[in-house]
């Protein structure tokens, strides 16, 4: 360009929107945005400030351009995702590596170059005759530690209302930082649509990860996954800036446990997609402050954990008047809530699940539904989508921890939790021996079964250390040397502990009721303030009987049966031996980076087992390891 990218932007947008712009003093946002406009070549552009109108402008062009429908009750709108645009495509996820680089097996990558140039190909002109709104945002609370602002190109009207309800509005904080401020980039076009208002060119679906300039391109889709550029595409950026820096960007939920007298502790849970993240920060009487990403910081020696975001992007599916009251209470309130990928009818959403008569046809992901209607594959289509999901911001819920969430330096941790879907191998609730036990054996060694919320089969166990393999941009040895450096720094480190909500009998009846994990919390909370005693396994420690039949009672005003205890928290040492041997192999044969000591503390703990099995035999009551 010959003339300034200043000079540019001028020519390009009306001049109320190049004020806006012009206001914020930092030439490097220029640049970006000139490259990206003469790129896209939109016909219209929006940039959002901070005020309320802003937002209501790209709320109404979600409808008007068929994004969004408004449904019967206000403020709720939903939207469709292409039949086969429901879930993150983790194929067509890349992080672009220069030349020589190696992340490992686990993590896809492309060669930089190349993927620039493909991806600058297919957005070249993809605005024409669309609008581009240009939105700012900040990751955590504004004006502290962990702010993290970001910039926003998108095509998509629900992508940037999604935003408005998830993060904090950034105007006003690139404007007070200027040259200053240090961003993340986000490019996202939904290309060509069809007539649904969903993104039609799905063979050209690409999300495209640069860590060098800290941008996130992403084209030919609309799903949330895909598209909100603060959640899963900033995440990738956020990882690598975290274990550069020395702290934590986790896929954790923050919420406060209530524990006796008023005492207020708080717990992060690292999950993968669809494992209870949500459904755990949102036990009623406990308090949410986020259900996906937090930032961790060593602040004096104290872990201290912000959420990222100031919104839920949760699953439907399963959420009924019992097992989430306040869930259900949000969404039938009249709230700003978006609803993805559900069942509407006259005006309602309804999805699987939910507890009450769905009716037998209406509109759905797959277009006009009724029921026993078949996709081009032959599979009935339910009447909404397994990851069909409501976005609201975290101000409608009542339990919502909201000083925790504004909270400038966070709160302090004191238990973080690592949980996934395992059939037959984890008890309900464990606490590590320390803080590298619990990192190794519990974080690094997480396994889980693949889910609905991304594409491909589910059900199949993978390794996915800390919940966070889909997201990671640094080979999984660094990550994990951070990780264990970070908590030996701390003065005070939080406790870990291992939960498993989805342990199966023989015939693959859930051993444990969804309720259940209300007295998992409660216990861990209490070990943390050393308020009861556990016992020693081979494999941590786990509450004794006599403690949770108080907190069943307590709790959930419910008999806690000894055989219960005994079946869920039996140890399974074949099955945890089968584990240590997988986790040892992907280690030693597939990530060259493994720090050293991975390998001695899954040795101990084989040891341990081994030991037991000597004397209690393969399959080991609690109550053998209380008698020891
Ligand atoms: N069997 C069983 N299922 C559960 C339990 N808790 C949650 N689920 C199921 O797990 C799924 C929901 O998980 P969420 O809490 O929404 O998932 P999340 O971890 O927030 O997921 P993302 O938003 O994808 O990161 C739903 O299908 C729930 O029904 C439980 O204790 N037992
Ligand atoms: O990012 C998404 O699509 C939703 C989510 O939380 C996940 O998949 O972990
Ligand atoms: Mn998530």
């Amino acid at each position: 360009m010959n003339i300034t990218a200043l000079e540019y932007l001028k020519e390009r947008l009306e001049p109320e929107q190049f004020e806006k712009i012009a206001a914020i003093d930092n030439p490097e946002l220029h640049e970006f945005l000139a490259k990206y406009i003469k790129l896209l070549n939109p016909s219209k552009i929006f940039v959002a400030t901070d005020s309320p109108e802003d937002e209501e402008y790209i709320r109404k062009k979600a409808i008007e351009y068929g994004e969004e429908r408004p449904l019967a009750t206000p403020g709720h709108t939903v939207h469709f995702d292409n039949y086969y645009d429901q879930a993150r495509d983790k194929a067509n996820t890349k992080i672009l590596v220069p030349k020589g680089a190696d992340l490992g097996p686990f993590i896809n990558t492309k060669d930089r170059e190349e993927g620039l140039r493909e991806i600058h190909e297919l957005m070249k002109d993809i605005m024409i005759g669309k609008e581009l709104f240009i939105c700012f945002f900040v990751l955590g609370p504004k004006n502290s530690v962990f702010t993290i602002p970001a910039v926003q190109l998108t095509d998509s009207a629900y992508v940037a209302h999604s935003e408005f309800l998830l993060y904090r509005k950034g105007y006003e904080e690139f404007r007070r930082l200027g040259r200053e401020a240090k961003f993340l980039k986000f490019v996202h076009s939904a290309g060509e649509l069809d007539e649904r208002k969903t993104s039609k060119n799905l063979d050209k679906r690409r999300i495209y990860i640069d860590l060098e300039s800290e941008t996130v391109y992403s084209v030919n889709t609309q799903y949330g996954g895909n598209t909100i550029g603060l959640k899963k595409l900033a995440f990738r950026l956020t990882i690598r800036r975290a274990v550069k820096e020395g702290w934590l960007s986790e896929h954790m939920f923050l919420m406060r446990v209530n524990g006796p007298e008023g005492r207020k502790t708080y717990f992060t849970g690292a999950f993968p997609s669809m494992c209870g993240k949500t459904s755990t920060s949102m036990i009623p009487w406990e308090n949410i402050v986020g259900d996906d990403l937090v930032f961790i910081v060593d602040m004096k020696g104290e872990a201290r954990g912000t959420n990222v975001e100031a919104g839920v992007f949760g699953i439907i599916h399963g959420i009924n008047k019992e097992d989430d009251p306040i869930i259900w209470e949000v969404l039938h309130s009249p709230n700003e809530i978006i609803f993805s990928n559900v069942l509407i009818k006259d005006g309602k959403p309804y999805w699987t699940g939910m507890g009450e008569e769905i009716p037998n046809d209406g509109e759905n992901h797959s277009g006009k539904w009724w029921k026993g209607k078949r996709d081009a594959e032959g599979n009935e289509i339910p009447p909404s989508h397994k990851n069909a999901r409501f976005t609201v911001r975290l101000d409608a819920f009542p339990n919502l921890d909201r000083e925790a969430l504004d909270a400038p330096c966070g709160v302090k941790i004191g238990g973080m939790i690592y949980g996934g879907r395992d059939k037959d191998t984890w008890p309900p609730v464990r606490e590590a021996f320390d803080w590298t036990h619990g990192v190794i054996t519990m974080g690094a060694a997480l396994e889980s079964e693949t889910t609905a919320a991304t594409l491909g089969k589910e059900g199949v166990r993978q390794f996915n250390p800390m919940s966070i393999l889909d997201f990671l941009s640094v080979p999984i040895g660094e990550y994990i040397q951070n990780y264990i450096r970070f908590g030996e720094r701390l003065r005070e480190k939080p406790k870990i502990f291992a939960v498993n909500y989805f342990l199966r009998d023989e015939n693959g009846n859930w051993l444990n009721d969804k309720l259940d994990k209300a007295v998992w919390l409660k216990w861990m909370e209490l070990r943390v303030h050393g308020d009861v005693d556990a016992i020693e396994t081979p494999i941590g420690y786990i509450p004794k009987y006599e403690d949770l039949k108080r907190l069943f009672k307590q709790v959930l005003n419910r008999e806690y049966k000894k055989e219960d205890y005994e079946k869920q928290f039996m140890i399974r040492v074949p099955e945890l031996l089968a584990k240590i041997d997988r986790i040892e192999k992907i280690y030693r044969e597939k990530v060259k980076d493994t720090p050293e000591i991975l390998f001695k503390v899954l040795e101990e703990e084989k040891q341990r087992l081994l030991e037991a099995r000597e004397k209690y035999g393969d399959y080991i009551s609690p109550f053998q390891f209380e008698r020891a």
